[in-house]
């Protein structure tokens, strides 16, 4: 029998990901919610969804819908060049995501209900050209983000549900920062990557083969410096005065940067079945913060507004917990955490001023955690944390680095195979090892590092040879289901 086309192999993976999501929805008697429904977070559909096998699942989806529309589009030379010239263009799509969001048109669709809004009246109520309205918001239905029901009539649908600030659309007319302040939506992620980084990327050429950039690790050689002309370093220009609403976007920004994972990512720590021909594949989820001793002291470097920890301190009621950072996202911080204030009361949780370029002022300390941290910096600057962290260290701290760890498209098992908990089996043939599409998040992040900072995400190899510069040896590795991120727990050398 002739081998099966490449075609048929990734139609049948995406059928059996269908069939096996079908059959888990059936036992509860759920039907898979429609595009046409903006997302609600507490249904039961929406919590089955988050269940390990049913990400896998969809990852196959979409990793098998992706690669069966790129080898489908060879049948000519000229559907080739069409969609290459269609990814050349896609810039539009975030261009015209930000001008929706910025213009408070998620929440005044949202306020017209299921009938929808013309372009007309949504114009007129935020002050916009209506035909520039409806072109922006055709583009976006056309990529399933907004339902046009009529001529010109717009609803909102699962997608575009999920920038919804949640908040009026008058309310945020008149205090548009109020989008950020404990919103449910990702719209303050969504805003500064359609806005800083966006612009940042228009300038990557310039600054890969601009002849004073092109081998420069300084963060303030990056593609956004070169868009925005300006020397200043990302974290430092958020603190001009000018810049306080973007400041204010970019701490918010990171703490709705949980909502992309499972909400107890960072807290899991049970096992993870891999689906499909795979071998049964079990790996301990995530460190296991209840393990710790009793008032284990653990330091969050760079913890932002404290999203990470606050969590932790809620689900580990044993231990205590610092979060540090820059003096004006501390400010920030105390916002953040007066809506529950008895962590800080209680002294449980503190807050503290500290630059991570400096010695560490905490002693005794159980766990040093650098959420999203590393890859802010390129390696000369990653060292430098890295050290002063090893300095600090007690022959019993471990050092929890929770990052993207970059895969490469092909197989690599050369250094993984050495860490526990490091290897993470490849999908089977014809998908790339490491789900192509269903990836792609990564590789997307590990460009908003360039392009804001002339920073970068790592592969495990290239993170395990920087932590050894810095006196600390990976020991184990977790692979978090439906997280982005892994945690690599190192401990002194
Ligand atoms: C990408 S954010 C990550 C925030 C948080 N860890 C999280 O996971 O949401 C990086 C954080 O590092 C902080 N940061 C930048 N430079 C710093 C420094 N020199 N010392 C301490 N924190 C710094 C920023 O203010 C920001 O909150």
């Amino acid at each position: 029998m002739a081998p099966k086309s490449h075609l048929r192999l990734l139609g049948e993976l995406i059928l059996k990901s269908i069939d096996a999501i079908e059959s888990r929805l059936e036992t509860e008697s759920i039907e898979f919610p429609v595009l046409a429904n903006p997302v609600d977070p507490s249904s039961k559909a929406e919590s089955l969804l988050r269940e390990a096998d049913i990400v896998n699942a969809t990852s196959y989806i979409v990793a098998a819908a992706s690669q069966l529309i790129a080898t489908s589009s060879g049948k000519s030379l000229s559907t080739l060049r069409s969609k290459s010239h269609f990814a050349a263009d896609k810039f539009h799509l975030p261009a015209c995501i930000r001008a929706a969001v910025e213009s408070n048109m998620v929440e005044i669709i949202r306020e017209a209900g299921h009938q929808g809004i013309h372009a007309n009246d949504i114009a007129k109520r935020n002050n916009t050209d209506p035909i520039k309205t409806a072109r922006i918001l055709r583009l976006l239905s056309n990529h399933h983000i907004f339902t046009e029901v009529d001529p010109d009539v717009f609803c909102i649908n699962r997608l575009s549900s999920v920038l919804d600030s949640g908040k009026s659309a008058v309310e945020l007319q008149e205090a548009p920062h109020h989008r950020y302040v404990n919103m449910s939506s990702i719209s303050a992620l969504v805003l500064m990557q359609t806005d800083e980084a966006f612009k940042g990327a228009a300038y990557l050429t310039e600054a890969f083969i601009g002849p004073g950039t092109a081998y420069s690790l300084k963060a303030t050689d990056s593609p956004w410096n070169i868009a925005t002309q300006t020397d200043a370093f990302l974290f430092d220009w958020y603190d001009w005065p000018e810049n306080a609403s973007r400041k204010t976007r970019f701490s918010f920004a990171m703490a709705c940067s949980t909502k992309l994972e499972p909400p107890e990512a960072i807290l899991s720590g049970s096992l993870l079945h891999v689906l499909f021909n795979m071998v049964n594949y079990f790996a301990a989820q995530g460190f296991k913060w209840g393990n710790l001793p009793d008032d284990s002291l653990i330091v969050d470097l760079g913890g932002g507004v404290g999203s990470t920890a606050l969590m932790i301190a809620k689900a580990v009621p044993h231990v205590k917990l610092v979060v540090q950072d820059r003096s004006s996202v501390i400010e920030d911080a105390k916002t953040y955490w007066a809506s529950t204030p008895e962590f800080l009361e209680s002294g449980r949780v503190k807050l503290q001023v500290h630059n991570f370029f400096e010695p560490q002022p905490l002693k005794a300390v159980a766990v040093f955690l650098l959420r999203w941290i590393m890859h802010d910096w390129a390696d000369p600057s990653a060292l430098q944390i890295l050290q002063q962290l090893r300095a600090a260290a007690t022959p019993a701290t471990k050092l929890i680095t929770v990052d993207i760890i970059l895969p490469h498209t092909c197989q690599d098992t050369r250094v993984i195979d050495l860490i526990p908990g490091a290897t993470v089996p490849a999908a089977p043939a014809p998908l790339l090892p490491n789900m192509g599409a269903a990836s792609n998040m990564k590789y997307w992040l590990d460009f908003q590092m360039f392009v804001l900072g002339n920073c970068q995400e790592r592969t495990l190899g290239h993170f395990v040879r920087l932590a050894a510069q810095g006196g600390w040896k990976v020991a184990e590795v977790h692979h978090v289901p439906g997280s982005f991120l892994g945690q690599c727990v190192s401990v002194p050398i």
